[in-house]
C-alpha cells in the first residue's frame, strides 16, 4: 500500500541527504521516481545536501500542479512509482493535497522532507498540511545539537549571530554560511531565551554590553 510519509526535523539534521538516499535506493531497485524541490539554498531545480550530494529536481512553483506533473510524465510513457519532495515546508496546502491524491488514487509512494516550524516556532503551511494528512511523520534519527549540547528542536533566525523574531516567514539561508542573516538550531530552552552561541559566549566573557 502506497504511503505519504513526512520526514521532519530541524534544519541541518540530514533531510536532504536522506531524500537523495531514498531516491538512490528505490532507483537502484528499478523503481522510477520524480524529484521535486522548492527554494533549495543551492539554486533552482535541484536538491542539495551539506554532505556534498546534489541531484536535479523539478522546481515547485505556486502554480505547479503535482498531480498534473505525474499524469504528464505517465502520458509520455514514463512510469512513476514514487515521488520525493524536498523543502516541503515551502509547498502550499494545495500541493500537499495533490500529493495525498497521488498516494490514494495512483498508489504512488510520496516521501516528503522538510522542517516543521519557522524561526518563530510557527508551523509552515506545507508542513502543517503534511502533519494533518501524512500516513506517517518520521523524525530523523540524526540529531542536530544546540550549542549547549542538548538536542536541537527549534530553528532560530540570526542577524550577526543574534536571534531575531521579526521578519518574513520565508528567507532562504543556511546555518553556517557566514552571511549576516543566517540560522542556528537551538534547544527549546535556549530558543525561548533567545540565547544563541554568540549570545552565550558574550555572557561568559562578560561582553553583555555588545548584545
Ligand atoms: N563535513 C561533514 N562530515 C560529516 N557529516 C557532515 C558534514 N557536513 C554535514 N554533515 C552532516 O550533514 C547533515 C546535514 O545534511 P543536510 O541533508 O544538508 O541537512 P538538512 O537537509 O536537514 O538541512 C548534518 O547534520 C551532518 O550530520
Ligand atoms: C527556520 C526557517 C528556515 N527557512 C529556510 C532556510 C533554508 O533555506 C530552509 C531550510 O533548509 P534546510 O535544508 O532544512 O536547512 O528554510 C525559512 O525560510 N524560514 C524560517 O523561518
Amino acid at each position: 500500500m502506497a504511503e505519504l510519509v513526512f520526514f521532519s526535523g530541524t534544519m541541518d539534521c540530514g533531510k536532504s541527504t536522506l531524500a537523495l538516499q531514498m531516491d538512490h535506493n528505490h532507483a537502484a531497485r528499478g523503481r522510477e521516481g520524480l524529484i521535486f524541490s522548492r527554494n533549495d539554498r543551492a539554486g533552482s531545480d535541484r536538491i542539495s545536501s551539506r554532505l556534498g550530494l546534489e541531484a536535479l529536481a523539478h522546481e515547485v512553483h505556486d502554480q505547479t500542479d503535482l498531480w498534473a506533473e505525474v499524469m504528464s510524465a505517465r502520458s509520455q510513457g514514463r512510469p512513476v512509482d514514487y515521488v520525493v519532495c524536498d523543502e516541503a515546508q515551502f509547498y502550499s496546502t494545495e500541493h500537499v493535497e495533490q500529493l495525498a491524491r497521488l498516494v490514494d488514487e495512483l498508489e504512488i509512494d510520496v516521501f516528503a522532507f522538510g522542517i516543521t516550524a519557522d524561526f518563530r516556532t510557527r508551523l509552515f503551511p506545507g508542513s502543517a498540511r503534511l502533519i494533518e494528512l501524512a500516513d506517517r511523520v518520521e523524525v530523523l534519527q540524526v540529531q542536530s545539537l544546540c550549542w549547549c549540547g542538548a538536542r536541537a528542536t527549534h530553528n532560530a533566525r540570526t542577524v550577526d549571530g543574534l536571534m531575531v523574531v521579526e521578519g518574513e516567514q520565508v528567507v532562504v539561508g543556511d546555518t553556517d554560511s557566514g552571511a549576516v542573516v543566517g540560522y542556528e538550531v537551538l534547544c527549546r530552552r535556549h530558543h525561548m531565551r533567545r540565547m544563541t552561541e554568540v549570545t552565550a559566549r558574550a555572557r561568559t566573557t562578560g561582553e553583555d554590553s555588545l548584545l
